[in-house]
């Protein structure tokens, strides 16, 4: 059977990343509550609602490979996903300064007849930032369509002491591991 894959994201990052790896795709919209998913674990939060992006998405030909993700940061008992305003931005990146936290892509890949998901888990250390590095930082409108309130590709890269694990995760997508497991599926 000929595969087409299709990406049901309008994350331009997570478009980016297929497109680096050269990748044959089409981006297809998907719009997912995704105030349902409750669960209070990262991992569990990022897999159910990579999978529930992924069966929202409408399958059009029986060849389609849907791709679908969700990214979220974790520090202690607490999940940040996109900030709500400036507050929220604040309140995130106060709270992350100077410590380590995790960001979980998880990431479902719909076909036919099956559905696999994973997820990718990186820790990321920020510098010790002061009220005005954060003030600044949320100044560049940067923070608002991330989880976390940063992003590592652009100006919140100066946030950014040390990670460990794969840099594209916190980007939105595991990209290396999302190929992988894309050749069991499509061969
Ligand atoms: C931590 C971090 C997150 N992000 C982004 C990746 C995701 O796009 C976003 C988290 O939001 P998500 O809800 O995972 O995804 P999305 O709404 O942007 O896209 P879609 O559901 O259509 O696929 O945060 C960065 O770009 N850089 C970073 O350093």
């Amino acid at each position: 059977m000929s595969h087409q894959l299709i990406l049901a994201s309008s994350s331009p990052r997570r478009q980016a990343l297929l497109r680096q790896v050269n990748m044959n795709f089409t981006v297809r919209k998907q719009d997912t509550d995704e105030s349902i998913v409750k669960a209070s674990d990262p991992r569990e939060k990022v897999e159910q609602l990579a999978l529930l992006k992924a069966r929202n998405t409408e399958i059009m030909d029986k060849g389609e490979v849907i791709v679908t993700a969700d990214t979220v940061v974790s520090y202690q008992n607490q999940i940040f996903g996109k900030p709500e305003d400036d507050k929220d931005a604040y309140t995130m990146l106060s709270t992350l300064s100077g410590q380590v936290h995790e960001v979980y892509t998880g990431v479902a890949i719909r076909a036919n007849a099956e559905e696999i998901f994973f997820t990718e888990k990186t820790s990321v250390e920020f510098w010790t930032l002061s009220d005005e590095d954060i003030m600044s930082y949320i100044s560049t409108r940067d923070p608002f369509d991330k989880a976390g309130g940063y992003g590592i590709q652009s100006e919140g890269a100066v946030l950014v002491r040390s990670i460990h694990g794969d840099y594209y995760n916190v980007v939105g997508l595991p990209i290396s591991r999302v190929v992988r497991e894309l050749r069991g599926v499509i061969g």
